[in-house]
């Protein structure tokens, strides 16, 4: 364990999946995490049932990947931990399917904190409830895992009526490849609020925003749409690469001197104050909640707005032309 630095992180030889040896885990959902956890813990030596609706179109897949498939109350009634791996706004629904089938000293798992926070998901005061979420897309919770490596996640306990919650919740990031990178102990609002932020103001929004108006000005300034995809979008992963080796050093190491004098002196005009300005905003709404209300309220009215600005993202010209020049990678399959 690595407590010399603020936080507490756990590794491999900190968890121990004994205390999942002899339980069921139910992984409800079979999507970006539901597939890598499954299929994780599967290869764990976990015992593992996958939780799907009738006519699911992730059944076969599922099943093709070796696991058993049952609904999701079927497949809570079997288990003694419950994985809770469905879209957050859909999170309420399956868990009332699922709330009866839940035995005392069951364990409630998520991946992320939103509907234990914000109160969406009330458990009933009997079972363990707790959290893995992995700070990684789920796909490449899977390829890490398969690849001998892991990815890191955060690990929290909102109720602990057995005594062992943390402990069985280290045992399932060890399953899925957490703690071979390490996994921080934290709370479910930390995790909460610290994982939308990053993806709304950094992850996700921040950097697809930056991408689509540093292509939009190259474009618009009469440079070609390819030039402008490969310098903004395609070599954005190259340089990321870098950073994630080694820290922001080993990318200015790698740049010319031209780059690391013309990025130090104009990035902080792009990413201004007005920027930060903006982030603590974001910040702010997911802390009092106007964020977690806004997404519950567009679910509720059948995603009007999400579906709009979801297709317009779609049509975004980079997207056409980065499918053509992907397509041309000498290596993509012809
Ligand atoms: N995506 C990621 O990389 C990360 C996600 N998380 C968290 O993990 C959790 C799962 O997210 P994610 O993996 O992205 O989810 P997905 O959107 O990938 O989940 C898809 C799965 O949910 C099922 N599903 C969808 N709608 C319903 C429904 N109405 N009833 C029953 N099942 C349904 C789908 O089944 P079907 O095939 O039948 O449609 C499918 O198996 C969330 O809490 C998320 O915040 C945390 C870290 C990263
Ligand atoms: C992949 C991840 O960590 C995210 C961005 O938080 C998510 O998919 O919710
Ligand atoms: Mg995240
Ligand atoms: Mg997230």
């Amino acid at each position: 364990m690595a407590d010399e630095l603020d936080a507490t992180i756990y590794y491999d030889d900190d968890a121990d999946t004994g205390y999942l040896d002899d339980a069921t885990v139910a992984v409800i959902g079979y999507g970006s995490q539901g597939h890598a956890h499954a299929q994780n813990l599967n290869d764990s030596g976990i015992d593992v049932v996958v939780g799907l609706r009738e006519g699911s179109s992730s059944r076969d897949a599922a099943k093709s990947d070796g696991l058993s498939v049952a609904t999701p109350p079927e497949a809570a009634a079997q288990a003694d931990v419950v994985s809770i791996l469905v879209p957050d706004t859909i999170q309420p629904t399956v868990y009332d399917q699922i709330e009866n089938e839940l035995d005392a000293g069951d364990t409630l798992q998520f991946a992320h904190g939103f509907n234990i926070h914000y109160n969406q998901i009330q458990p009933s005061d009997d079972v363990d409830v707790t959290l893995v979420a992995p700070k990684s897309p789920g796909h490449l919770v899977r390829r890490n895992y398969e690849a001998d490596e892991g990815t890191p996640g955060l690990v929290a306990v909102y109720q602990d009526v057995t005594g062992d919650a943390k402990d069985q919740a280290l045992a399932y990031a060890k399953a899925i490849g957490c703690t071979r990178a390490g996994t921080i102990e934290t709370t479910f609002r930390e995790e909460t609020e610290t994982d939308l932020f990053g993806e709304q103001a950094v992850l996700c929004g921040g950097v697809t925003s930056l991408v689509k108006q540093g292509y939009e000005t190259l474009v618009e300034a009469g440079y070609s749409e390819e030039m402008a995809y490969f310098e903004c979008m395609n070599e954005l992963k190259l340089i990321v690469d870098l950073m994630y080796e080694g820290g922001l050093g080993e990318m200015w190491h790698s740049v010319s001197d031209t780059a690391e004098y013309g990025g130090l002196t104009r990035g902080d005009r792009v990413v201004d104050d007005h920027a930060r300005e903006q982030m603590e905003a974001v910040l702010e709404e997911v802390q009092d909640g106007t964020f977690a209300r806004q997404w519950i309220t567009e679910n509720q009215a059948g995603r009007p707005n999400y579906d709009q600005i979801k297709t317009a993202e779609e049509n975004h010209e980079i997207e056409a032309i980065g499918e053509e020049l992907r397509g041309l990678f000498s290596w993509a399959d012809e």
